[in-house]
């Protein structure tokens, strides 16, 4: 019996919308049921980050390997570090019929739109760009000039929204989430719909 390819559901935004609070949450909910697929970094941890868990922390020339070595499905340079994802991981768990949800920038996206343009593409965004800011404050986890720099690319990156399949405001948690999961359950009644279709199709031959 032949089994359909898992989903790509790629989840970007600008820094400090809460793509990473909004993901959280979704993994928390019993019924999710995509796989994760933790990313790379040349960043260095924030307090309670774990290797393996968070990221996977890198140090550039190691990066910078997995570059050469085509090991990334993406990546991309975003204020002055290193982020990509892991190419085997996200094949070997498409393959396998599961799931894998990405939360990355918007260059990566850009990318992934190109290799996987039959993926799921959902933009994440802030009610304003003042909330933005007021988000990344409060998170404290960067410096005043990185938060300056975070905000005026996110100036750039809302520029791209149109390109997404999607636009999901995230003025609340929960309810970003419920939007995100109507969004991926449509989706794939749409493509069990086109899939019936195809094998019917097939069997009139
Ligand atoms: N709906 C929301 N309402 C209010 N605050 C929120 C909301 N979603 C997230 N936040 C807060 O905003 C801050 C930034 O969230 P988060 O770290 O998830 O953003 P992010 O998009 O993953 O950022 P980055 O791209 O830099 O990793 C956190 O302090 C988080 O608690
Ligand atoms: N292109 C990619 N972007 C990624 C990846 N993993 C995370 N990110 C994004 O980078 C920024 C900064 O992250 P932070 O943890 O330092 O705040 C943020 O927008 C992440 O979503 C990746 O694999 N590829």
């Amino acid at each position: 019996m032949h089994k359909q390819r898992g989903l790509l559901i790629v989840l970007s935004g600008p820094s400090g919308v809460g793509k990473g609070t909004v993901r959280k949450e979704l993994f928390q909910q019993p019924d999710t049921n995509y796989e994760y697929s933790i990313s790379m970094t040349t960043r260095s941890p924030r307090t309670g980050e774990q290797d393996g868990i968070d990221y996977f922390f890198k140090s550039r020339q190691e990066f910078e390997k997995l570059i050469e070595e085509g090991k990334l499905l993406e990546y991309a340079e975003y204020v002055g570090n290193y982020y990509g994802t892991p190419l085997d991981y996200v094949n070997q768990t498409l393959d396998a019929g599961r799931d894998v949800f990405l939360e990355i920038e918007v260059v990566g996206a850009a990318q992934v739109r190109e290799k996987v343009p039959d993926g799921l593409f959902i933009f994440l965004a802030p009610p304003s760009l003042s909330e933005l800011q007021t988000r990344l404050v409060g998170r404290g986890t960067e410096e005043a000039d990185v938060i300056a720099d975070r905000v005026l690319k996110a100036r750039e990156e809302l520029e791209m929204m149109n390109l997404y399949d999607y636009v999901v405001e995230n003025d609340e948690v929960s309810k970003a989430c419920d939007r995100i999961n109507a969004i991926v359950t449509a989706e794939h009644c749409r493509r069990e719909r086109v899939e019936k279709r195809y094998l019917l199709m097939l069997e009139g031959e």
